[in-house]
């Protein structure tokens, strides 16, 4: 599990350090200098002539200390300064004084490719409006010139918290960011300006809280152990019973790959319950599944309903069930008898856009798994709207139904109800965007609930957090059956069979 800070936090975190533990910001500073430097010099850069850009802020005495450091190595660092010199930060102030006592030249109207480097020192996360003027100017030169560029903390011009572009931004190839992550760095579009994101430990301590909000944080590959690994005393039925409703007439695909999905990712069991049409197709593509079926336009088989949903661990609804008016019923039948986890994927969820009035009287705990567009109906926004705040939307949606809320996107974000705390995935590709993914994260996040409902109380984990982990193995899954041909080529049965490696 990583904490991820915003800037305001990040913010009190440097605070905390220089007032409280005494630690000199000069000293932070360079420390952050000295591991860009690091960076710089492990041979995948090409050092020959650096330019570091710095802005009026601390980011800007990053700069001028990488610049200062390089320089004692023998490196050729020029420094290009932007702002009233006024202005400037004490810490920028002291450390473009010691690069002048260090020989590092200053360049006052510098043709950007003449270098094999740029720092991206301008802004960090003081950033505060949209860029303007020569920070502007600064920042559209540095991307035409083509040159690679190492941003210290936070490409300038992307908002740290939202990763927003505030009107221009700097393309990292890569960017050293203090401490800890941002979300900024982790959404897009953010996430496409940063290249690779290098976490440094500059030495600021934080207080990794869970008190704190909003709280933010992204799960990781030892996170998934818990679900991945097996008790040897365990059976099939303890591993997690899955009952999936899924797929109408005309979608015996998205309940196959749902329920193989369940399966995949470790559960005992799966049933599920489809559309008398679906019958056959459902058992020659998966004999492992057990099965009930419901007709179009005709009474639900109550009893065996009842029975299916008291078996149970986790329900899955939603996957190609259509909107029809037996498809609602047993949506509705579903959601008045569940007592176990529900994840509501799809049409279920298009169906709640519909009529929230379904999830009235509703007593399990639920996971939504909209993807924006499916969200923005759930919100009765639009998708730009949903786009623009991630987290926010995903929260909202939670907040609105008392759920979970796993916003699907490039960026997947879970967001909980009644807290403001979110997990930004960090896994995937767009290997995941193909027809029929979504039913498979919906069979893993079954799974999960699943698996953590046969967990003894004190060892359970959130609800959100098990569907982070569902959305985390999703991608890891994507990214295995990429490295096995290219995202182009990845179907969503490949993403099932990827979990073998994750
Ligand atoms: N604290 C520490 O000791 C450590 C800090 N560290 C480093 O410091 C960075 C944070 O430094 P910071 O807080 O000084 O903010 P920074 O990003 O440099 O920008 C603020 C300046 O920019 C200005 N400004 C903002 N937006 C603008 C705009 N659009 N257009 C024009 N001007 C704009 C703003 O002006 P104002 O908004 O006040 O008018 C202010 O002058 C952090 O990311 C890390 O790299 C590390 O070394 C570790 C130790
Ligand atoms: N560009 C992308 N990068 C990473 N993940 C993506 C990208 N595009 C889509 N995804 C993921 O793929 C899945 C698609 O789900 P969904 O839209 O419901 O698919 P379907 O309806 O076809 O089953 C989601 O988990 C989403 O987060
Ligand atoms: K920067």
């Amino acid at each position: 599990m990583k904490r991820i800070l915003t800037a305001a936090q990040m913010k009190q975190a440097d605070r905390n350090t220089i007032e409280t533990m005494g630690v000199p910001s000069l000293v932070l500073m360079e420390r952050a200098a000295l591991s860009c430097v690091e960076e710089l010099q492990n041979g995948t850069w090409d050092t020959g002539k650096v330019l570091a850009v710095c802005g009026p802020g601390n980011n800007g005495g990053d700069g001028a200390a990488i610049a200062r450091i390089l320089k004692t190595k023998g490196v050729d660092a020029e420094l290009f300064c932007l702002g009233n010199p006024e202005k400037y930060s004490e810490g920028m102030r002291a450390q473009k004084k010691i690069a002048e006592n260090y020989g590092v030249r200053e360049v006052k109207n510098p043709d950007f490719r003449e270098y094999t480097v740029i720092i991206d020192a301008i802004f960090g996360i003081g950033v505060s409006r949209p860029l303007a003027g020569e920070y502007r100017r600064a920042v559209e030169a540095i991307c035409a010139s083509g040159v690679p560029v190492l941003a210290v903390d936070i490409p300038s011009g992307i908002h740290t918290d939202t990763g927003e572009v505030l009107d221009a931004a700097v393309k990292a190839r890569a960017t050293v960011t203090f401490a800890c992550a941002k979300p900024g760095l982790l959404f897009d579009p953010g996430k496409r300006y940063a290249g690779e994101v290098l976490v440094r430990d500059i030495g600021i301590g934080f207080d990794a809280g869970e008190e704190e909000t909003p709280w933010y944080g992204s799960v990781e590959k030892e996170d998934l152990d818990r679900f991945l690994t097996r008790t040897p005393m365990g059976n099939k039925g303890t591993f997690g019973k899955v009952l999936v409703l899924a797929g109408s007439g005309a979608m015996c695909g998205a309940a196959v790959l749902c329920a193989r999905a369940v399966l995949a990712s470790g559960a005992g069991m799966v049933k599920v319950v489809t559309e008398e049409r679906n019958r056959t197709p459902l058992f020659c593509a998966l004999p492992e599944a057990m099965a009930d079926f419901w007709k179009e336009d005709e009474p639900l088989p109550e009893e065996a309903l009842l029975q299916d949903l008291a078996w149970a661990d986790a329900v899955v609804a939603g996957p190609g069930l259509s909107k029809s008016r037996t498809a609602k019923e047993l949506l509705v039948f579903t959601v008045q008898h569940t007592e176990v986890p529900l994840v509501l994927d799809a049409d279920a969820l298009n169906l709640i856009a519909e009529d929230a009035e379904i999830l009235s009287g509703c007593r399990a705990e639920k996971i939504l798994t909209p993807h924006v567009g499916e969200l923005a109906r759930l919100l009765h926004m639009t998708i730009a709207e949903c786009q623009r705040d991630p987290a926010g939307s995903a929260g909202r949606a939670a907040e609105k139904y008392q759920a979970c809320c796993v916003r699907k996107d490039s960026v997947t974000v879970t967001a909980e109800e009644g807290r403001e705390q979110y997990y930004i995935n960090t896994s995937g590709s767009s290997a995941l965007a193909t027809a029929g993914s979504g039913d498979v994260l919906a069979g893993i996040t079954g799974a999960f609930a699943a698996k953590r409902q046969c967990e003894k109380n004190e060892k359970k984990i959130s609800l959100a957090k098990t569907a982070a982990l569902a959305a985390y193995a999703h991608g890891k899954a994507g990214e295995a059956a990429e490295e096995k041909s290219s995202a182009s080529y990845v179907t969503a049965s490949e993403i099932i069979r990827g979990l073998q490696s994750i």
